[in-house]
């Protein structure tokens, strides 16, 4: 027997051919019971396309796609040698975990052909035998694609029409007493399939519905990649049943793949432990824990954690008590490497942040969905800074998650029953009061009350806080909404006072708009793409930000697509650019400038000192003089310049007169 794997796996192949043909004129379901015979023997049996199945061999690593529908067999093996591929790339060995890597070697189909560039490469390791090995090779668009794990959508659609025939056929549920028994109806469960083909990781995050945990999804010892898998207990409890799956309803109906919503690739009922709640299910306490009804939702694992952990603790070095050893350490070590790095983001992190965030909610609003929960706990950062970058060259993509309070615009909310996270809730859809005490009368949830999150949001990213005091009473924190007031002065006086990276001021401007406590007034989330595609498009020179900006109003104003109530926000802006001159410390002026008004100054003090010694005596010129020298210290440049010419003026004035007087004597 040749001892090269590829050609056992073949004759494998051919063995199976012959049982699949014999068994084709029995039927499919001998087909099937035939190959779980070899799987429980050394091999994982898999359903992947409608009523076909893979056949996993891990000792040839081999695939075979049986098609039972039409008799036919398909032969995959694995391209990757461990021992020998020197020449993978990091690429190369995130695929080596997928099924995409798995290539017929007869015609040199792939298994998953979403990966399109193919490189050639000679084996090294087969010396003159020349023989080529298939190496996948990064495509263009790899970014999105290999986060989003390499694994087809078609894949997923396709085990979720066929995995539950199979795990019905093969794992029947054991009947349950009648108190046991759940509302669901047995057929929706797929026991076993959880722990057949994913190992947990590491557990993620807790949410209010349930848990989130970093999975492998695998088959057999491949591991067909890594993913986030949200475990939600629903128990026998139809209301709570109907309130989850809406995340899952709101996650299918986005049929394109999306680049700032979070993709969502399978869904599926399985009896499992719950997470935290240890009781029977007729309400006794077992000290094992038993098994209830629980959804699994499986998406895409975005490996930079969310949007508030990494404005806490990366940028602004907040939350210390809550990190490990191994986190604080490369903390310590970080500020070491970067002793001066001002705490904040950049302008350009900040629009990209806003940027990817309005983009995902239009396309949610596209479709019709308001989001109503979004916060940064929920904004989920698709790449990891693994090379460790300074803070500062950190752009990660950022992706909107958790659809779980997601609604239909127009549908009311009395439906859900349950309420977005209050700091970042839009005041208008607040209800006042206690539960006890509601009114009737209350607003919808609506595009623009998603707005206002995300102008909460932009506030957060920016200053590293909210703008309420933290641990207050449900009470107080509402009355805070509907009560506080933000200008712009005061946005950047707080900015200041901060000592954050200076940043272009319009982004403040962006922040009012969306936190406009007029719905109306907000700007909808196409409209922010364009505001901050014109911000990235016009740099503003930080010189502008001390100097009232045409540039800015332009950018506003021009844009015909701004609703006429923003308008209102825009006068204010107007007004507010006067004060500007006063608010911007020198810290935010170039030093250029700060090199110009020094130069003037030493200008005007060196003329004033020729007037003042080519005085006879003291003079009104003289007291004149002194008073603008004083003036000279507190104007700015513009009014320096015309001291400057004053002074000259003086100077050529009293020398002429000087020049009379003397010749007068003589
Ligand atoms: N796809 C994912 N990839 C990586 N991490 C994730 C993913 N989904 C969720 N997480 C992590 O798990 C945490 C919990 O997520 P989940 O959506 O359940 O709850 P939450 O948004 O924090 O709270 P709530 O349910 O109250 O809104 C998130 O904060 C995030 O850190």
């Amino acid at each position: 027997m040749p001892r090269d794997g590829s050609y056992r796996a073949f004759s494998m192949g051919r063995d199976l051919i012959y049982k699949h043909t014999n068994l084709n004129l029995i039927g499919q379901n001998q087909v099937l019971q035939s190959f779980q015979v070899i799987s429980d023997q050394n091999m994982s049996l898999v359903p992947y396309k409608e009523g076909s199945v893979i056949l996993d061999d891990p000792t040839s690593r081999s695939l075979v796609i049986v098609y039972p529908s039409n008799g036919s067999l398909e032969f995959f093996e694995k391209v990757f040698d461990t021992e020998s591929d020197e020449v993978e790339s990091s690429w190369n060995q995130a695929a080596k975990a997928s099924i995409a890597s798995f290539v017929c070697p007869e015609c040199g189909t792939e298994v998953n052909p979403s990966v399109e560039e193919i490189t050639e490469v000679k084996d090294a390791s087969v010396g003159s035998s020349n023989k080529v090995l298939k190496v996948l090779k990064e495509p263009r668009s790899s970014r999105r694609l290999r986060s989003k794990g390499i694994l087809s959508r078609k894949y997923f659609k396709l085990l979720e029409s066929s995995h539950r025939h199979y795990s019905l056929e093969q794992n029947e549920r054991p009947v349950l007493a009648p108190q046991h028994q759940f509302f669901l109806p047995d057929n929706l469960f797929i026991p076993g399939y959880f722990h057949k083909f994913f190992k947990t990781l590491s557990l993620l995050g807790n949410g209010a519905r349930g848990s989130v945990y970093k999975v492998v999804h695998k088959i057999g010892d491949i591991e067909l990649g890594i993913f986030a898998v949200k475990k939600i207990p629903i128990g026998n409890d139809m209301a709570w049943f109907q309130k989850c799956i809406r995340e899952v309803k709101a996650l299918s109906s986005l049929t394109n793949r999306s680049a700032n919503l979070i993709t969502y690739n399978h869904v599926w009922l399985e009896m499992n432990t719950a997470c935290g709640l240890v009781r029977t299910l007729d309400g006794r306490q077992l000290d094992a824990v038993e098994d209830i009804p629980c959804i699994f939702i499986l998406q895409e694992y975005c490996s930079g954690g969310n949007l508030e952990d990494f404005i806490f603790k990366d940028v602004f070095h907040k939350l210390q008590d809550l990190q490990s050893p191994k986190e604080r350490k490369k903390k310590f070590l970080y500020r070491r490497k970067h002793p001066n790095e001002a705490l904040g983001l950049s302008t350009e992190q900040i629009v990209s942040i806003i940027k990817d965030l309005a983009t995902g909610l239009q396309e949610l609003h596209d479709i019709g969905l308001i989001h109503r929960d979004l916060k940064p706990s929920n904004c989920l950062l698709l790449e990891e800074n693994i090379e460790e970058r300074p803070i500062a060259e950190y752009f990660p993509t950022i992706i909107i998650g958790d659809l779980g309070e997601c609604q239909m615009d127009g549908e009311s909310r009395t439906a859900t029953g349950a309420t977005g996270t209050l700091e970042f809730t839009a005041p208008e859809v607040i209800i006042p009061g206690t539960s006890q005490h509601r009114p009737t009368n209350y607003n919808e949830y609506t595009f623009a009350s998603d707005l206002y999150s995300l102008g909460m949001i932009s506030y957060f990213i920016v200053f590293g806080e909210l703008p309420f005091e933290s641990q207050l009473e449900i009470g107080q924190l509402k009355d805070n909404i509907l009560g506080f007031i933000l200008n712009r002065s005061s946005l950047i006086r707080k900015h200041e006072e901060m000592h954050l990276k200076s940043i272009d001021t319009r982004i403040f401007d962006l922040m009012l708009l969306l936190l406009s406590k007029t719905a109306t007034e907000r700007p909808s989330a196409g409209e922010v793409i364009q505001f901050l595609e014109k911000l990235t498009d016009k740099p503003v020179q930080v010189e502008l930000i001390s100097t009232p900006s045409s540039n800015e109003l332009e950018l506003l104003k021009d844009d015909t697509n701004f609703s006429p109530q923003n308008e209102a926000i825009t006068a204010d802006y107007v007004s507010l650019t006067d004060e500007k001159t006063q608010e911007t410390s020198a810290e935010q002026r170039p030093a250029l400038l700060t090199q110009y008004k020094t130069i003037l100054c030493i200008g005007i003090n060196m003329i004033l000192t020729i007037t003042i010694l080519s005085f006879s005596g003291a003079s009104i010129t003289a007291h004149f003089s002194l008073i603008l020298l004083g003036i000279s210290f507190k104007t700015n440049l513009k009014s320096q310049r015309w001291i400057l010419l004053a002074l000259c003026a003086i100077l050529m004035i009293n020398l002429r007169g000087q020049a009379t007087k003397s010749i007068t004597f003589t």
